[in-house]
């Protein structure tokens, strides 16, 4: 079942075109990367899927629905988290969590709230104030946050652009296993290549606003003939 459907999607601010009849579909369970170059429109791109952004024009529809008319119902079943989105920073970790928790009307907001901060590995954090964390922490904190409602399409831009090595390899098991055995969505924006090889099913290319190119990393490189992804995206780039 496609968990999102994007038709023909366009965004422009000003004289920028931002986004140029981009179509895309994610899959249940289905890891999607959305890449590109700086300005190639991926996060603009997320905001209208999100209903964050009003495109021009073209549609979204999420779990069959159309994301202007069930709007409630459908973002109730979607999170997000990026690096650039603010936490409040004078708020211990706990309070930040057990705020969501209760903004998404949660049946059981105690239970969720202590198995994602067992999942995201944050107890040692809770009493601490957002501000005080460093970004690496505040990520984690942020998808702590992005799992409470047990999103159905989970949109992460640069999810572990902050993490260290070590954290960024631990986040990404989670998210691959979230996919696995609960049937997550996700589409993800990243510029580590070898992280979106490791993660993802499908990815799309986008560049000056368009997608141009889908596929798997192995479709990719053999479309471009070339020996990875790394190298696809300086193929796309300097095109
Ligand atoms: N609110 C806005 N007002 C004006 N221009 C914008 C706005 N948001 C995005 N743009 C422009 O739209 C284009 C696409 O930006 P977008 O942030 O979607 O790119 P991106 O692919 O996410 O880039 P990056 O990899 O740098 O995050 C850029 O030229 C950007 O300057």
């Amino acid at each position: 079942m496609a968990i999102l459907e994007a038709c023909l999607l366009a965004k422009r601010f000003g004289p920028v075109t931002a986004v140029e009849e981009v179509s895309l579909t994610v899959a249940e369970g289905e890891i999607a990367g959305l890449l590109g170059p700086n300005g190639a429109g991926k996060s603009t791109t997320l905001h209208m899927l999100l209903g964050l952004v009003t495109p021009d024009s073209g549609s979204v529809r999420l779990f069959g629905l159309d994301l202007d008319r069930h709007r409630t119902e459908v973002l109730s079943q979607v999170n997000f988290s990026a690096g650039y989105l603010g936490l409040p920073g004078v708020l211990q970790v706990r309070e930040v969590l057990d705020a969501f928790a209760r903004l998404y009307g949660l049946r059981h907001p105690a239970r969720r709230v202590a198995e994602v901060v067992g999942l995201l590995d944050i107890g040692s954090l809770l009493k601490r104030k957002v501000i005080d964390l460093s970004s690496g922490q505040q990520t984690r904190v942020h998808l702590a946050k992005a799992l409470l409602n047990e999103p159905r399409l989970l949109v992460l831009d640069e999810p572990t652009a902050a993490l260290d090595p070590d954290t960024g390899d631990r986040v990404r098991r989670l998210l691959v296993d979230l996919a696995r055995e609960s049937g997550r969505a996700m589409l993800i924006t990243s510029h580590n290549m070898r992280e979106v090889e490791r993660m993802c099913d499908r990815i799309h290319f986008m560049s000056a606003g368009r997608i141009v190119a889908s596929g798997t990393a192995a479709e990719l490189a053999a479309d471009f003939e070339v020996a990875d992804l790394e190298e696809v995206f300086l193929k796309v780039a300097r095109q």
